[in-house]
């Protein structure tokens, strides 16, 4: 459930992105068409004459285009900084532009002119940073004026959308300041220090006509950009919608969906975002723990789960996907993870579903995927490991004929062609077909959840009480409910023997230690394929821990000294134990087993005792204890037990396994050769 609290969220994100894009958008389109006219409504001839004219060009570059290309992301930045280095002076400096404004200012005293008279209409901001350099060179006079003049266009031009605005307040400061000082004597100004050459002039006029089209070319592939990111919110929307949140939750092909989707389409579409404080978010969301997003190997264990569910069904990719709407990449993707362990006929159904989805109409454009030729060659490579020979030099002929040319193709079939003439072809497998010699393995249908009449009328019958340990103190004031889920062998059930808090703990505490688990008759080191999980053993440091042994001591009545540290265990999605018995075969043995679930699982994940027919449910914050060995100190065959696949779900199991020694006065052995 929380995978899906998790997209809602992402969705709402991702959406809200969008629009904050299309509004980015929109800001600059309104910049740039503002620019544009402000560019076309100059007479260039004259603009060259003009002070006015050249005043403005220059600020314009320097203020409106400087803090738009200071907006516009990296990529466009860096393009514009080498173009700005590569072969200067194209781009005005500060200084230029206080020439620009000093040209202005000549101009105005050799016609006596007042600012408003000067003809080409100004704004508030182009006044005052002429008022504002007049100022500086204290000539207070025209300071005063231009300040006045930048008021007054203030008050008139509400409308406009200044990019970077003087305000009013600011405006009557530096009004009551060159008042104040005017009288003061008046400093005169050396124009000829602060010239603007002809060709200069020009040189930025052609600098702001590239610049509008190099940002034209910017808004247009932001604009296409965005196209392609609503075309994946829609398929993102469409995707979710069609599924069924309650469906989802109990089916382990949506589960596979939920998970590629959050790995692979998410995670592409979140990587892509450019508006700077939603990058610096999702960067930061992706860099923390992320309880809740699944990793690679989530979406690794929910496609071998649905490879593992085919298996036990004998299941093909159309029936699996049944309503479910796979598309190409989903379905690609599960046959990647079947080929990677080596399921070749599995790999070749579901890149022959992904090949057929390829072209599907209904199929809606997917974020990612796959071209027809490599899903051919993966085809061809998947007949040819199985060895379905012939089905492979089918394949290659197909390859062939998009790619007349490839040599390696053509060696490949060539190679398959001589080595299929030489072999009995009746002696093929049929890839096509899924083996159906029966699955006798009641390991996989107690997971699969078929428990026998027998079985659950016996175990229906079985007891719950409190038990207080034989009147142990610590147990009298919270007696355990103490549930019998089995008799013979019994296996015991502890309700509510571990709180949540003290989960948390544990799961805190064994997070950064977790490993893959090997299994002990595994080669060394080997990683095993018989337990996919990860796991470790916790030393009684943490008090937590030193509490959980006590408990477990209370409720079985066993002594701890020679017991191992507390072992605890994860399993994703796809993760298991195949039937074993948790005995050594040593001397000192694993006498007992107590398995605390730390979690639920929503699908899979049982406790099954093949030999008995028996699943144990994990529930949170219960324990489950039997003997493994008789009272004579041989092995109950009967406690062969397994940890079925997880479908769906995360699950956290902890063992104490209780050795023989130090259990001679509370468990007496027996020389009865059944006990
Ligand atoms: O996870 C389970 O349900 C069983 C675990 C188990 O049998 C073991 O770790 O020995
Ligand atoms: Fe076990």
């Amino acid at each position: 459930m929380q995978l899906v609290e998790e997209e809602k969220n992402l969705l709402k994100l991702f959406s809200s992105y969008i629009s904050a894009e299309e509004e980015s958008l929109n800001t600059l389109k309104s910049d740039l068409q503002t620019l544009e006219l402000s560019v076309n409504s100059e007479d260039p001839e004259r603009a060259m004459n003009d002070p006015v004219a050249v005043y403005k060009l220059i600020r314009r570059l320097r203020i409106k285009w400087l803090s738009i290309l200071q907006s516009t992301p990296i990529s466009l930045q860096s393009d514009f900084q080498e173009w700005l280095q590569s072969d200067l002076p194209k781009f005005p400096s500060e200084e230029d532009l206080e020439a620009a404004a000093f040209g202005l200012i000549r101009w105005q005293e050799k016609y006596k002119l007042y600012p408003e008279n000067i003809g080409t209409p100004l704004s508030a901001n182009e006044a005052f940073y002429v008022g504002k350099v007049a100022y500086q060179q204290k000539n207070f006079q025209h300071a005063f004026h231009w300040f006045m003049h930048s008021l007054r266009l203030l008050y008139r031009s509400e409308s406009l959308r200044p990019i970077q605005g003087v305000t009013r307040q600011q405006l009557l400061e530096y009004l009551g300041s060159s008042a104040y000082h005017y009288g003061s004597p008046s400093v005169t100004i050396d124009f000829n220090k602060h010239l603007l050459h002809l060709d200069q002039i020009m040189q930025f006029a052609d600098t702001e006509i590239n610049l509008l089209e190099l940002f034209g070319g910017y808004i247009d592939a932001e604009e296409e950009n965005l196209h392609f990111l609503k075309g994946n919110l829609q398929t993102l929307k469409w995707r979710i919608n069609s599924e069924d949140p309650e469906k989802s939750m109990s089916n382990p092909t949506e589960a596979y969906k939920l998970i590629k989707r959050l790995r692979h389409d998410w995670l592409f579409i979140l990587q892509s975002t450019r508006i700077s404080h939603y990058k610096v978010d999702i960067q930061e969301w992706l860099h923390s723990d992320l309880p809740n997003f699944p990793s690679e190997e989530d979406l690794e264990g929910a496609a071998l789960g649905l490879i593992r569910l085919q298996e036990i069904y004998k299941l093909y990719p159309e029936n699996i996907t049944r309503g479910a709407h796979f598309s190409s990449d989903e379905a690609a993707y599960v046959g990647y993870f079947a080929y990677q362990h080596e399921k070749f006929q599995h790999a070749f159904l579901w890149f022959l579903y992904s090949l057929k989805m390829l072209n599907h109409p209904k199929s809606l454009h997917p974020i990612e995927s796959d071209t027809k030729e490599s899903l051919l060659h993966f085809l061809g490579s998947s007949a040819h490991h199985f060895g379905s020979l012939s089905v492979a030099v089918d394949v290659y002929q197909q390859l062939l004929k998009l790619d007349p040319n490839n040599e390696e193709i053509r060696n490949k079939l060539n190679e398959t062609n001589s080595t299929l003439q030489l072999q009995n072809r009746t002696l093929e497998p049929d890839i096509n077909t899924l083996s159906t010699t029966h699955s006798t393995n009641s390991y996989e249908a107690l997971c699969k959840g078929d428990t026998d009449q027998r079985t659950s009328r016996r175990q229906r019958a079985l007891s719950c009480r409190y038990s207080t340990g034989g009147g142990n103190p610590r147990l009298i004031l919270a007696p355990l409910k103490e549930e019998i889920e089995w008799d013979e062998p019994r296996i015991v059930r502890y309700h509510d023997i571990i709180s949540d808090k003290e989960i948390e703990i544990l799961k805190n505490i064994s997070r950064p230690q977790l490993s893959r688990s090997e299994v002990l008759i595994e080669q060394e080191g080997a990683v095993s394929n018989i337990r996919v999980s990860q796991s470790v053993f916790l030393e009684d440091d943490a008090i937590v821990v030193v509490r959980v042994n006590q408990r477990i001591a209370d409720a079985t009545g066993l002594s701890m000294e020679t017991a191992e540290p507390l072992h605890v265990q994860n399993y994703g999605i796809g993760g298991r134990y195949e039937p074993h018995h948790d005995t050594l075969d040593a001397e000192n043995d694993r006498i007992a087993t107590f398995l605390t679930y730390m979690s639920d699982v929503e699908i899979g994940g049982a406790t099954v005792f093949p030999e008995i027919g028996v699943a144990l449910k994990p529930k949170k914050g219960s324990a489950v204890f039997w003997y493994n060995l008789h009272k004579n100190g041989t092995v109950n065959s009967k406690t062969l037990h397994a940890g079925c696949p997880v479908l769906l779900g995360n699950k956290w199991v902890t063992n104490k396994w209780i050795h023989e020694f130090g259990q001679e006065f509370t468990r007496p052995c027996s020389l009865s050769e059944w006990e």
